[in-house]
């Protein structure tokens, strides 16, 4: 399966007789091209179908020709030096980026077949679907109870106390807080530790039924502790969503995702297997991130 781009030939390719020249320090622009689509599909019925896709701020393009397919119940991590576009990317999937005036999404974004940016889609409707979990924990200045029970209400989800009640508890089971929260359900949400706040936000985006979770660094605020916590419930949650993570910590994209897209300048320079391009990345550039080279 070549799930990169077919264009950027490696130096295993050449003739024997090739003089090798000395790593390509050209600015990444030049070794990039443009209009090609990277990634091939995971399954011939993604959940995501993404092509040719570009985002503008204003005149400056943040995301160049990126095309990808997101399977169903997969996990796929994003990583990238920092300003690369991961979050603008991201924030595509359940049209976050609608809010910001200046920026100005081109492309063919579907999911489940149906144009994300159709002008007559329920965007409230679309985030239920496609929930986010943002890198500082937001709970709601409510009760923990109150912060899983309002997406719920809000969408008509259970017409007795007794559904919602469920839902509560189901959900905070799953987010892995049950336990830890059951005797203090009416205690106000912004007392909890940092962990627990952000797997109460993940118990919030899980309560609505979302059939994707989009995570933004959802570690980068926490304790090695309540990362591992966070972590073991991406892996459980996999089995129902499908999970598309932000992170800065190669080890963390290594840990969780099946598949990994490494973004380069607003380009997706390449997408595959994670242990493939942890361990043979197919492009100089990935390589020179995940040695450290820059990043
Ligand atoms: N609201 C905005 N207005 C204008 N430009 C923006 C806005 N948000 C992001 N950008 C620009 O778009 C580009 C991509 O930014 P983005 O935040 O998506 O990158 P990132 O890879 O997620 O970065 P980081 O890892 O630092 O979070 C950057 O050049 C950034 O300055």
């Amino acid at each position: 399966m070549n799930t990169m781009n077919p264009t950027i030939t490696s130096e295993a390719d050449m003739p024997a007789d090739t003089v090798i020249p000395v790593k390509d320090e050209r600015p990444a622009e030049t070794v990039i091209e443009e209009g090609t689509t990277v990634g091939v599909p995971l399954s011939d019925d993604p959940k995501f179908k993404l092509r040719n896709v570009e985002v503008f701020y204003g005149q400056d393009r943040a995301i160049k020709n990126v095309s990808l397919d997101i399977g169903r119940n997969e996990v796929i991590a994003f990583i990238g030096p920092s300003g690369c576009g991961k979050s603008t990317f991201l924030r595509c999937l359940n049209r976050m980026n609608d809010s910001i005036d200046i920026c100005r999404v081109k492309g063919q974004l579907m999911i489940d077949e149906h144009d994300i940016y159709d002008p007559k889609r329920d965007v409230v409707e679309l985030r239920a679907r496609v929930g986010m979990v943002f890198q500082k924990p937001n709970p709601f200045p409510k009760s923990i109870y109150d912060n899983v029970a309002y997406g719920p209400r809000i969408h008509g989800l259970a017409n007795r106390k007794s559904d919602l009640d469920e839902i509560v508890e189901n959900s905070l089971r799953k987010a892995g807080l049950w336990d830890e929260v059951k005797d203090r359900l009416d205690a106000t949400a912004t007392g909890m530790s940092g962990g627990q706040q952000q797997r109460l936000c993940i118990a919030r985006a899980i309560a609505v039924s979302p059939e994707v979770i989009l995570m933004d660094e959802p570690c980068s605020a926490l304790d090695p502790i309540a990362t591992a916590k966070v972590e073991e419930l991406i892996a459980e949650m996999s089995e129902s969503y499908t999970i598309v993570i932000v992170t800065h910590s190669m080890q963390q994209a290594a840990r969780v995702s099946n598949r990994t897209a490494y973004f380069h300048l607003g380009h997706l320079v390449e997408v595959n297997e994670t242990d493939k391009v942890f361990t043979s990345p197919e492009h100089e550039l990935t390589e020179s991130y995940i040695t450290g080279r820059f990043g």
